[in-house]
């Protein structure tokens, strides 16, 4: 359907957008006709919509998705490879559009949207190179003339269940790992940012990725509750893949339990990032300013709890207020702007409501603090906080704004006991030049991925994937990622006169 808005920039491909649903190989309206908004939120004006489908509109895309299955299922993987290195190279070459779809969705600036789909790009040429390296077993068996052996399946049709603040690199690492182990999919992307998961289907099609492999439902916020849990109840869905909330996760584990689906979460982080008396502190500097400011500190693997020791910690404060001071919040596309607004209007509210229970409970404000009003959209001051304490929010809820939040601790034990109490662990960071102590930080930290000196883990080749009530099951990086869309069928054979 032809959109009435104005689109807020030029694009090189214009017939890369489309403004309705994926289905099979048709672009296609909800089943009610209704539509919902697509907007900017560095401006807070609508520039695009979608249709809004509902919980009716979820058989006919898991059915085509199913059709697609009974052949995709037998297609050779090196042909799946091939298929998912055309869509990386076609997706490249889209890379300028795409960048100011993404930042006119998620309100980033367009430097990180750049950063976003390289490593989105990475996705699709891991899991091309994985689809041909599934493999099975053989061992001989415990009793006589009999031999094991295992081959691994494709599990079925995938339903995506995607969060708004990376989102292409979300869709590929779940849609390059499904489609290496020759699953086909339904993704449903968050109603803040579907316009680039639809470029997305318009490439793989132009890819000739097969009819019905890859499909998009959109929808509202209203409606992704009953839609996802559609999705995650119908039978012909054998895997769904979630990233977001904890509360949301459970919800959906609970929807795929009545089904014994398998599920992949990646929930939420908590994450906390520890700067040692001993690091370099240029280093640690540097790697927060850019994990703490990334996306406006919207990154479930972001830094939320910065626990600095006693004999650096004004230091450290004082330079991190100092390079935080010259970011330069815009909007994305505009140039020279270093940190964008926050992607939705609530985060804002939350931001404020943290901020002021920190303030309340004694904390100091070194910078920042307050929404920016002056202009529209939905921009929150770079913000930091100091003296920060057990009791306060942050400590035990993700801030998804941009407030780094500084406590003062003075043993390695200590560090280790206030990073791990929280009921979240997706990742840690820590600093120190001390080989001993990285180890045992190493062990004894309870998060599924430890960056030692490192800000920055996220690549295609690592396993990506938290523990606790960050949730299960890993996405990227070599067989763990791919296993998920996969099952193992065991084989016994018996041969007559071996041993
Ligand atoms: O926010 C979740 C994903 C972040 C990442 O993949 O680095």
């Amino acid at each position: 359907m032809a959109t009435q808005y104005q689109l807020p920039f030029k694009l090189a491909d214009p017939t890369l957008l489309h403004f309705d649903s994926f289905v099979g190989d048709k672009w296609v309206q909800a089943k009610s006709g209704q539509r919902f908004e697509v907007l900017d939120p560095g401006t807070d004006k609508a520039w695009a919509s979608c249709p809004t489908n509902s919980a009716d509109d979820v058989p006919d895309a898991v059915e085509a998705a199913h059709e697609a299955f009974q052949h995709f299922r037998k297609v050779n993987p090196r042909q799946r490879a091939k298929w998912l290195l055309k869509w990386h190279d076609l997706t490249t070459q889209a890379r300028d559009d795409l960048a100011q779809i993404v930042t006119h969705e998620t309100g980033k600036p367009l430097a990180e949207a750049y950063g976003e789909l390289d490593y989105s790009l990475g996705f699709l040429w891991w899991f091309a190179g994985e689809a041909e390296r599934i493999q099975g077993t053989v061992s001989t068996a415990a009793a006589p003339n009999r031999r094991l052996f295992t081959i691994k399946q494709p599990i079925g049709v995938a339903a995506a269940l995607v969060p708004w603040n990376f989102p292409v690199a979300m869709v590929l690492r779940k849609v390059g790992a499904a489609l290496a182990a020759g699953c086909t999919m339904v993704v449903k992307p968050s109603p803040e940012t579907p316009i680039s998961a639809l470029v997305l289907a318009e490439l793989a099609q132009r890819a000739g990725i097969p009819t019905g492999v890859f499909n998009v439902l959109t929808t509202d916020l209203e409606n992704t509750p009953p839609l996802s849990e559609a999705l995650c109840k119908h039978p012909l869905v054998k895997k769904v893949t979630f990233t977001g909330s904890t509360r949301v996760g459970k919800l959906v584990a609970s929807h795929c339990a009545q089904g014994l689906k398998k599920v992949t979460l990646e929930l939420g982080g908590n994450c906390p990032f520890i700067v040692f008396d001993d690091a370099n502190l240029d280093q640690a500097l540097e790697q927060l300013m850019t994990l703490k400011w990334r996306h406006a500190g919207q990154a479930c693997i972001t830094a939320n709890r910065i626990y600095v020791q006693a004999g650096v910690y004004d230091r450290f404060a004082a330079l991190l207020k100092e390079r935080t001071a010259t970011l330069v919040v815009g909007h994305g596309s505009t140039a020279g702007t270093t940190m964008g607004p926050l992607t939705t209007p609530r985060s804002i509210d939350k931001a404020i409501a943290q901020v002021n229970d920190a303030r309340q409970r004694g904390a100091d404000v070194l910078l920042g603090g307050s929404p920016l009003t002056s202009q529209p959209g939905y921009f929150f001051e770079p913000t930091i906080l100091s003296g920060m304490t057990d009791e306060m929010q942050i400590s035990h809820e993700e801030s998804f704004a941009p407030i780094a939040a500084l406590y003062r601790f003075d043993t390695e034990d200590q560090a280790v006991q206030w990073a791990n109490a929280t009921s979240m662990g997706l990742a840690s960071y820590a600093f120190t030049k001390n080989i001993d102590r990285m180890w045992r930080l190493l062990e004894n930290l309870e998060a599924g991925m430890i960056g030692m000196n490192t800000g920055n883990q996220s690549a295609a080749e690592s396993p990506f994937g938290g523990i606790k009530e960050s949730g299960y099951g890993k996405e990227s990086g070599k067989d763990v990622a791919v296993n998920e869309y996969l099952v193992t069928k065991t084989g016994t054979l018996t041969i007559e006169g071996q041993y």
